[in-house]
């Protein structure tokens, strides 16, 4: 399953993408430049074309101010939203318990709750440089673990750790993966870059895909050929 990554610094533009990609794909990512821009009338306007909104705003303060901007994730209707597995434990846990008791006290479905494991911008190299000395499939395994520990519903991780999570943890622990690139695209700022294809091989649940399509000349040209390239592994 295809997200798209809406990054884009209108409501116009955003919903421009959405009106032209929606027949390839219901989801769409809502993160800082947009969500700071427009707030949660973006989600609305998303949600009100039958399509899903996982808001990316990476959540990562204490609990109770997590909790509060939860508040308005879970009101607005959001499909998923994050929250920085880096944030602690306990951090996890309040959030997690606080997303199903408050979706339920205001009588709509919890939304997905996952956790941000390492940045797909990252590399061991980064990872030495702020003091962590695990290599980052460890570092993503051990925060994926306490993540589901915790009880949240899955991590956003690079695809190349898709396998290592869904063994120690299981198929139904979901996987968000930025840093999907199809060969003909720039890596951009992405260090740990897989292919549509093989995102799915590995069995991720969605790739999170931004400037490939939306800065595509044809962003619906782009979608397609992605999904054309998916599907013709099952040839
Ligand atoms: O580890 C992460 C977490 C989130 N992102 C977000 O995903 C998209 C990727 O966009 P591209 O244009 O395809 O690079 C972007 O919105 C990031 O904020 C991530 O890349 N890595």
């Amino acid at each position: 399953m295809i997200i798209v990554a809406l990054d884009f610094d209108s409501a116009e533009k955003a919903l421009n993408l959405v009106d032209t990609v929606k027949e390839y794909t219901p989801y769409f990512k809502v993160g800082l430049e947009l969500f700071s821009r427009c707030g949660t009338s973006i989600v609305k306007e998303i949600s009100d074309r039958s399509c899903k909104v996982f808001l990316d705003l990476k959540y990562h303060d204490i609990p109770n101010t997590v909790k509060s901007a939860a508040k308005v994730a879970i009101e607005a209707g959001v499909w998923m939203y994050n929250i920085h597995a880096l944030g602690g434990y306990e951090f996890m846990k309040s959030v997690a318990e606080f997303n199903r008791e408050y979706a339920e006290k205001i009588g709509v479905k919890p939304p997905l709750l996952i956790a941000v494991t390492v940045l797909t911008s990252l590399s061991n190299e980064d990872l030495r440089l702020v003091g962590i000395e695990s290599d980052v499939d460890a570092e993503v395994l051990r925060l994926a673990e306490l993540a589901k520990k915790a009880g949240l519903d899955g991590v956003v991780c690079s695809a190349k750790e898709v396998r290592k999570i869904k063994e120690n943890l299981g198929e139904d622990f979901i996987t968000v993966t930025p840093g999907i690139r199809p060969s003909w695209a720039a890596k951009n700022d992405q260090k740990r870059v897989v292919t549509p294809r093989d995102a799915v091989k590995l069995g991720t649940d969605y790739m999170v895909i931004g400037r490939p399509i939306t800065r595509a000349p044809s962003p619906a040209e782009a979608t397609k050929r992605i999904l054309d390239e998916i599907n013709s592994l099952e040839v």
